[in-house]
């Protein structure tokens, strides 16, 4: 079920490309590097995996017009260049991520992967059955490629993409209705349970696990008007689904790993519109993240973390229907002025939350867990409206 392999390239092409990494490495070699360019060359060939975009599978003649596009996916550096280099770098070489929540370009999860990829860790990705079939094939082909390029101009490279539904733990919780729905038909082993197996098998361990999908199905109701139904299942599949992760996750990561998951302003101040117990699942989320980092931090020696993400136009925001307004109020009412999806620099605000996941990821956090982390341009520190009516009356009487 892999997404996106690693294909292999025709002996010219690799040629080619080894000479210009040669190059590259050579001027690298040059500045960085205290050891000989022969014993750099033996570890680019060894540690270096060759990997061409969808595009130039299906026009192989384009390689050198595109070789942009050719990249190595592992970083060329060793530890020794990395400790020369200025600055403080995220490096995730050699972790292995699985981010639980992608079905598509658009949302969080995705921001994510990028991020952590561009870190250097291995992307594994679970996506809801029933929109795995859409997304696999619109990797396969190639309808993310554009999004998948990291700031290195390599494209992100999803090792594996599993099946997953997080509101069962196991095979024994499905009912029978979902057993024989035919969105489910054709996909096997997608309880938690079975996933993480899976993943065992596959891979033996992780290090980093992210949890980035919630579900409401009366999400557009007011509390007051929620059924009992709809608000266990937002719950189920927004709260606990990060409990059941963690409890099958976690005898399988690699002690010093992190784990994060996603919540919203509404678990701590009302946002009206946001319902169904959306806003409970959200506050049972964040108060989760400290009983857990608690709990895996004594045990597994994991850290626990939650982002708090600002308003963001993702498929799952668009079905409750009032992203728009978020995005605008958020824009006109929080301390940094930007529009989150247009931001004044290069980065829009999924790859800011993004960025800060990796961070959270990394060494760097190694003394964070059981937080919050407001990844909001600081939206939630405001108790006032800026564009309130009432405000402009108090601005404009002070002005007389
Ligand atoms: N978009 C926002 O404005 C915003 C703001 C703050 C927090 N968040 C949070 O970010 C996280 C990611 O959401 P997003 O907005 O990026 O939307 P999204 O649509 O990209 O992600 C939600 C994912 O959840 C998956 N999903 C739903 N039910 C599932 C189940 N039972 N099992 C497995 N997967 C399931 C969907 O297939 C989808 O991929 C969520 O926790 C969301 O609450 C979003």
């Amino acid at each position: 079920m892999a997404a996106a392999a690693t294909p292999t390239v025709g002996l010219t092409t690799a040629r080619t490309f080894i000479s210009s990494l040669h190059k590259t490495l050579m001027s690298r070699a040059a500045i960085l590097s205290t050891e000989s360019k022969d014993a750099s060359m033996t570890r680019l060939a060894s540690s270096s995996h060759i990997s061409l975009s969808h595009s130039f599978l299906q026009k192989p003649n384009s390689v050198i017009l595109k070789s942009k596009r050719v990249v190595a996916t592992k970083a060329v550096s060793s530890e020794n260049e990395t400790s020369a280099l200025p600055g403080l770098p995220i490096d995730l070489r050699g972790k292995r991520a699985f981010i639980a929540g992608i079905a598509d370009d658009n949302g969080y999860g995705w921001a994510i992967a990028k991020s952590l990829a561009a870190a250097g860790a291995e992307i594994l990705v679970g996506t809801w059955v029933p929109a795995l079939n859409i997304f696999e094939s619109s990797l396969r082909r190639g309808k993310f490629d554009e999004s998948r390029v990291l700031p290195d101009g390599s494209l992100m490279e999803i090792t594996k993409v599993y099946p997953m539904d997080a509101v069962f733990d196991g095979p024994e919780d499905v009912p029978e209705d979902i057993k024989t729905n035919k969105r489910y038909a054709g996909s096997s082993n997608w309880t938690v349970k079975e996933l993480v197996e899976s993943v065992k098998q596959d891979f033996g361990s992780i290090d980093i696990l992210v949890h980035s999908l919630a579900n409401g199905p009366e999400v557009a109701k007011p509390l007051l008007e929620t059924s009992r139904f709809g608000y266990l299942a937002a719950i189920s599949a927004s709260s606990y689904s990060f409990i059941s992760l963690l409890q099958n996750f976690l005898p399988i990561m690699n002690p010093g790993g992190a784990t994060i998951s996603l919540t919203y302003i509404a678990a701590e101040r009302t946002i009206p519109g946001y319902g169904g117990g959306m806003s409970s699942a959200k506050a049972a989320l964040e108060s989760d993240t400290r009983v857990l980092a608690f709990e895996a931090g004594r045990k597994h020696k994991i850290r626990v973390n939650t982002i708090s993400a600002g308003p963001l136009r993702s498929r799952a925001a668009k079905a409750i229907g009032f992203i728009d307004m978020m995005i605008e109020y958020s824009t006109t009412n929080a301390p940094l002025l930007k529009e989150l999806s247009a931001a004044l620099c290069y980065v829009n605000s999924a790859e800011e939350v993004g960025n800060a996941a990796a961070f959270l990821a990394s060494p760097l956090a190694s003394a964070i867990t059981g937080t919050v982390l407001y990844v909001d341009n600081g939206l939630n520190g405001m108790a006032v409206s800026t564009d309130s009516p009432i405000l402009e009356k108090l601005h404009a009487a002070k002005e007389k």
